[in-house]
């Protein structure tokens, strides 16, 4: 698929509550706009404490119906009806992700979309399949008795998502937790609510019962998100998101000691040795900085590369940075915008910091020139910076922007130090054909991933997670059921 536009559409978006569709009780709505070409396109409906404290009390309610007196096979039925038919409306999820993010269609209809049916689809086997743990324990009068572990589902989720991959990353919480048995309230990122609403009409198309899946609308603080996380009546938080926002919503979940698993922000770096293939490393790092305009967490922000290597290297990365099109979306080598007009000054601050630090401006460092329907959208340059010391702010900082530092390295040893020395652990990439190095260099990043000659391959059986300032928690494959379920154990003496 090549060409970019997203279908014309101004509309409504309503939250979702207890199967219905609803405005808010307050009359309080927002604009939801396009970043393609910062025009309006649709108006959000925000709920109200009231809203909230409703979906969370149709999801608690919904536990105690039909969906808690569920066998496992029926849940998983009706989940995988829910990838069914996420996978039959795919065109209409694609429009209604692209409408959001202005994302090139390649980008949803490869990632978003698929993943967002997988999630469910890969949920639904893990719990089909689950072991169960048993032991058989020798008891002081000679017997012995029997303990197993049941998992419970732990009730009312709320899950809170951001903007970046939003079908992606609200399935990817919402899969585990209905397949545990448990029911949701989703608070979507303001920026980007159609596709948490899309997943209403599904739900209602395949049966599921009402209450198990709640949307609500609205903004953080004082808002949506807020009412959810304070809810005394939820029972365990997922959030993804930004670190600040991690910290804000794990004191509300300290009240009435409610657990959280935390998604939350990267700075990671990529190591390139000077034995690496430069092609696949290329392919590799222009994808991880480039994808997705630079909005994801899991993408490169610094890149070392061993000094043989250095200019070869900053010069093809000069091309692949080059080759993409911010704006032009007739055109394959489309870039889209970044997600909304705060977040492009955001990133155009860090921009000039880093000159203001020093750094020479390699390639992009700016606002490009575009025309027509796209020259109000959110784009900036691709862009790369070398001559930055360890310590500049856009070394240290996350972006959330298509642009890199490139700093050459010396050793093994120094470049392990460098990578490491972060607050935040969620990735890294090594790339090298030397066999052993990749091993000890991977182990020795301190981060929940790291992939050797790749990046963003998922196998979402594999715990996902950060360490540090990066999350709380693996989720991915059993890791989730550690999150979304309460384990409790039996002992029957026998
Ligand atoms: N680790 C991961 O897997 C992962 C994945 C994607 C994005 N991220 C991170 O997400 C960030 C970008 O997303 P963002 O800007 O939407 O993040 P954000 O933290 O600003 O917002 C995320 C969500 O939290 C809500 N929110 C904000 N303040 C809140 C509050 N006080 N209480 C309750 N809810 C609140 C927002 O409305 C939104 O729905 C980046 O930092 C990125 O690294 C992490
Ligand atoms: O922007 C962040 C992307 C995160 C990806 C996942 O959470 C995933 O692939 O499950």
């Amino acid at each position: 698929m090549t060409t970019n536009p997203p279908r014309p559409v101004t509309d409504t978006i309503l939250n979702f509550i207890g199967g219905s569709f609803r405005k808010g009780s307050q009359g309080k709505t927002f604009d939801n706009v396009n970043p393609a070409t910062g025009q309006t396109i649709g108006t959000v409906h925000e709920a109200s404490e009231a809203d909230v404290a409703d979906a969370v009390a149709a999801a608690s309610a919904a536990l105690n119906g039909p969906w808690g007196k569920m066998t496992t096979a029926e849940r998983v039925k009706l989940i995988v009806a829910v990838a069914a038919e996420i996978e039959r409306r795919a065109d209409d999820f694609l429009d209604a992700e692209v409408a959001d993010t202005g994302k090139p269609r390649h980008v949803a209809s490869h990632i978003d979309i698929p993943r967002g049916a997988a999630n469910f689809r890969m949920f639904a086997d893990v719990i089909a399949t689950m072991p169960g743990e048993s032991f058989t324990t020798p008891t002081p009068d000679g017997g012995q008795a029997i303990n197993y572990a049941v998992r419970k589902p732990k009730g009312v989720i709320a899950v809170i998502c951001p903007w970046n991959f939003p079908l992606l990353l609200m399935t990817w919480k919402v899969g585990p937790a209905l397949a545990c048995g448990n029911t949701v309230v989703v608070k979507p990122s303001e920026e980007t609510p159609r596709t948490a609403a899309l997943l209403g009409e599904v739900m209602n198309a395949v049966g599921m019962p009402e209450g198990v899946y709640n949307v609500v609308h609205g903004f953080g603080g004082g808002s949506a998100g807020e009412f959810l996380t304070s809810n005394k009546d939820v029972d365990a938080i997922t959030f993804t998101g930004e670190t600040g926002t991690g910290q804000a919503i794990m004191q509300k979940a300290a009240v009435g000691v409610r657990d959280v698993s935390f998604e939350l922000g990267g700075k990671n770096a990529a190591i390139v040795f000077a034995d690496a293939d430069l092609d696949k490393a290329i392919e590799g790092l222009s994808r991880s900085v480039f994808l997705n305009t630079g909005q994801v967490c899991l993408g490169t922000e610094r890149v070392y590369v061993e000094r043989p290597l250095f200019d070869e290297f900053v010069r093809r990365m000069t091309l692949a940075a080059q080759a993409f099109k911010p704006g032009a979306i007739e055109d394959p080598a489309y870039l889209g915008p970044l997600s909304s007009a705060e977040h492009r000054d955001k990133v155009l601050g860090y921009y000039a910091k880093a000159v203001e630090e020093g750094a020479t401006v390699v390639t992009g460092g700016g606002v490009p020139k575009v025309d027509g329907d796209q020259a109000r959208g959110f784009y900036v340059e691709p862009t790369l910076w070398t001559g930055l010391a360890h310590d500049a702010t856009v070394m240290r900082e996350e972006i959330f922007g298509p642009c890199c530092g490139v700093i050459p390295f010396d050793s093994e040893d120094e470049v392990i130090a460098l990578a490491n020395n972060t607050d935040y652990g969620l990735c890294a990439t090594v790339w090298t054909e030397n066999l052993s190095r990749a091993h000890r260099v991977a182990a020795a990043m301190q981060v929940g991933v790291c992939w050797v000659n790749c990046w963003f391959l998922r196998d979402l059986r594999t715990a996902f997670g950060g360490s540090g300032h990066s999350g709380i928690g693996r989720e991915g494959g059993v890791h989730s059921l550690e999150f979304y379920t309460e384990t409790a154990n039996i002992c029957v003496k026998l």
